[in-house]
């Protein structure tokens, strides 16, 4: 379903009131979150509501949605420390807590199979995902199979460009490391955020019965999935998406 509100804010509080629910109702919580812009408010709202949930967050383990292959963790721009700098920072999680795929692995694989054992053995509760300029979902990446594990992807062009805003400096990114798609699709509970007027000719794509299958597409048409947009992204939507 599309849940469309008015602006930005309006989708972070009812994202973090969601986030917090989960904290509040999950018996163990498991929470698989995009980094990147979108969900900074979010996870801000979000850490605020937390402040009086410190026994509950110790119940928390957050993994890995996805990262750049050969960016170390500490580095700007690593899809772990944007969520360190949005969230991990600003809630009392201890590193035992999380688990991430590491980007600089010699063994990529060995990476892969530690996030899908984790996920085997700790079901995702709550997933937060943010939709790529081109419709990816993680490293997900337009033509991919929608798969059951997590693998190494070569990143697309459009993807290496966007994701230059993420860094100080121009970086070379080729490949990405990222769980698949029906890892998403099975979390019990997925929300796609999209927001801005930057977001609205994809989320035009995502929702027209276009030949080309998107990722994006593939979490369309299932009960436990909602896309919350704001009405910059929604602007090319009319009443028949609703
Ligand atoms: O490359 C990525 O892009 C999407 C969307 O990013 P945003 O900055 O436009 O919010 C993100 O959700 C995904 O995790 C990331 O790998």
């Amino acid at each position: 379903m599309i849940k469309v509100f008015s602006n930005e804010d309006d989708v972070a509080n009812e994202i973090a009131k969601e986030m917090q629910w989960h904290i509040q109702n999950d018996e163990n919580p498991v929470f698989c979150l995009a980094s990147g812009s979108t969900p900074k408010k979010s996870y801000k709202k979000f850490s605020e509501q937390m402040e009086h949930e410190q026994t509950r967050i110790k119940r928390l383990k957050v993994v890995s949605l996805d990262e750049w292959v050969g960016i170390d963790r500490t580095s700007e721009g690593s899809c772990y420390q944007m969520l360190y700098q949005d969230l991990f920072s600003l809630i009392p999680l201890d590193d035992e807590q999380i688990e991430f795929f590491d980007g600089t692995a010699t063994d990529l694989e060995k990476e892969c199979r530690k996030i899908d054992n984790f996920i085997l053995s700790n079901s995702i509760t709550f997933s937060l995902m943010g939709v790529g300029m081109n419709g990816h979902i993680g490293l997900n990446e337009p033509g991919s199979a929608v798969l059951g594990h997590s693998s190494v992807v070569d990143l697309s062009k459009n993807t290496k460009e966007v994701a230059q805003k993420y860094f100080l400096r121009p970086t070379v990114l080729e490949k990405g490391i990222t769980i698949g798609l029906n890892q998403v699709i099975r979390s019990k509970r997925v929300v796609v955020a999209v927001t801005g007027e930057r977001k609205a000719d994809i989320v035009r794509k995502v929702f027209s019965n276009s030949e080309h299958r998107l990722p994006a597409q593939e979490l369309l048409g299932h009960d436990h999935i909602d896309f919350f947009l704001d009405k910059a992204a929604a602007q090319y939507l009319d009443a028949t998406h609703m």
